[in-house]
């Protein structure tokens, strides 16, 4: 047989076939018969989930030559899909009934509204790079084209959240992690005006889906009779989608690989939090800090990335992945969770270098805090007060919708 060594994951020069890979293989694509092929290269998903376990550093060199993304970025919370050339749009005209100064204030208003649990005027981190904000508006919308439309929800679960890529062509549309787009859904409401936009996490990190691409992903779930949810988990791979933003000028990460971030999520609430991890795994070999997640869902067919994050290492990402209406497993959310970590946590909260973002639905921010207050206690602080002191200077920020 003796495909090319291109299609083998393992380079048959060094492995010594042991097979402890072959265990290791989450798919079962790794497969030995006499001709000695390892790797079966149509099944491998490339999870890379067979590296750590290999003795011989065989399949660390196939990647180190035969392999233009990192470990990290083949790690990241999804599995990268093909990045096609596509037709580049070809200009961003204006669109019809565009009302700038109500975009501007509808916008305005939805993030002070989503940033409002963080109990008063939220900052950026002190470290976080410059964000662009509002280069697109109604009248000058961005023109994105539908790359991929992904369903991250398993087929039985109740909820149908997306992964959705849309391309920017040659559009100058710089983003920074824990920002978001408008989508302005087509058609008029019942009054016959244009809609305005809807606010949408971005969900790649700011140098694209895969580095150097001029793209962004969204995490979207659809709401039963909602206008734009729909809309956009409805677009086909080709589709056009008008763009607003970029928005938001605090949800940002901070600029230092020493600062130690707290995700604490449900939801689409995920979606900063891959860009958080995707450009902490892209900056720095060793990923810096470990970053540390709690994240919770109904059951794991409705947790939004779950087999990809699973694959995360934890030297980049403590995941605290938590369920609420599991069968085989403790029921529990993520406030549950935060507090049989309190040692961990009341440790973060005295450190000086401690980031903490909340990320979701606006119900899980009372269970959050009542969790942080009884954590507080235990380093002899009140939490509000600590919790004002750190965002004051940029250090707790909560995103709630
Ligand atoms: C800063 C920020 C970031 C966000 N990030 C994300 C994100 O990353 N992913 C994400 O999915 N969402 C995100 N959202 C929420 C998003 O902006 C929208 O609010 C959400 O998609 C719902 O919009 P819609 O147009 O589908 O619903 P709308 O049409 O605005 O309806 C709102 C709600 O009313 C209900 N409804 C509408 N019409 C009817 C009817 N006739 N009868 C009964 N019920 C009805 C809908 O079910 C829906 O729940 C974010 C919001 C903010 C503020």
């Amino acid at each position: 047989m003796n495909a090319p060594l291109k299609q083998h994951l393992i380079d048959p020069e060094i492995c010594i076939r042991c097979y402890t890979c072959e265990e290791a293989c989450p798919i079962d694509a790794i497969t030995h018969n006499e001709d000695n092929v390892v790797v079966d290269a149509a099944k491998c998903d490339f999870c890379m989930a067979c590296i750590s376990p290999c003795p011989t550093g065989s399949i660390d060199a196939w990647r180190v030559v035969m392999q233009p993304y990192s470990l990290e970025e083949q790690m990241s919370w999804m599995e990268l899909p093909e990045q096609e050339e596509i037709a580049k749009p070809d200009g961003t005209g204006p669109a019809e009934g565009g009302d700038v100064e109500a975009l501007e204030d509808s916008v305005e208003r939805l993030l002070a509204e989503a940033h409002a649990g963080a109990g008063g005027k939220a900052r950026a981190p002190a470290t976080a790079s410059k964000p662009s904000i509002n280069l697109y508006n109604l009248k000058k919308p961005a023109v994105g084209i539908v790359q991929g439309n992904y369903r991250l929800t398993s087929e039985s679960a109740d909820s149908d959240v997306r992964h959705i890529i849309i391309d920017l062509g040659n559009q100058h549309f710089p983003v920074l992690e824990g920002q978001s787009v408008g989508i302005q859904p087509p058609g008029t409401d019942a009054s016959g005006n244009a809609y305005l936009p809807r606010l949408y996490s971005i969900s790649s990190p700011r140098d694209g889906e895969r580095p150097n691409t001029n793209n962004i992903s969204l995490t979207v779930k659809r709401e039963e009779q909602g206008v734009c949810s729909n809309y956009v988990c409805d677009l086909q791979k080709g589709d056009e989608v008008r763009l607003t933003g970029p928005f938001g000028a605090t949800f940002l990460m901070p600029n230092d690989p020493q600062a130690q971030i707290v995700m604490i999520c449900t939801g689409t609430g995920s979606a900063p939090f891959r860009a958080f991890t995707m450009r902490r795994q892209r900056l720095t070999a060793d990923g810096g800090e470990r970053m540390r997640l709690f994240f919770g869902a109904r059951t794991s067919d409705a947790l939004p990335y779950f087999g990809p994050l699973k694959k995360v290492p934890d030297t980049i990402l403590e995941k605290h992945l938590v369920f609420s209406r599991a069968e085989a497993v403790e029921k529990e959310y993520v406030q549950d969770r935060m507090l049989k970590q309190r040692a961990d946590l009341a440790g973060l909260l005295s450190a000086p270098h401690t980031h903490i973002y909340v990320c979701g639905l606006k119900a899980m921010e009372h269970g959050v805090e009542a969790a942080f207050e009884q954590i507080a206690k235990d380093i002899g602080t009140d939490w509000v007060s600590l919790r004002d002191q750190m965002r004051e200077s940029g250090r707790y920020h909560v995103e709630t919708y």
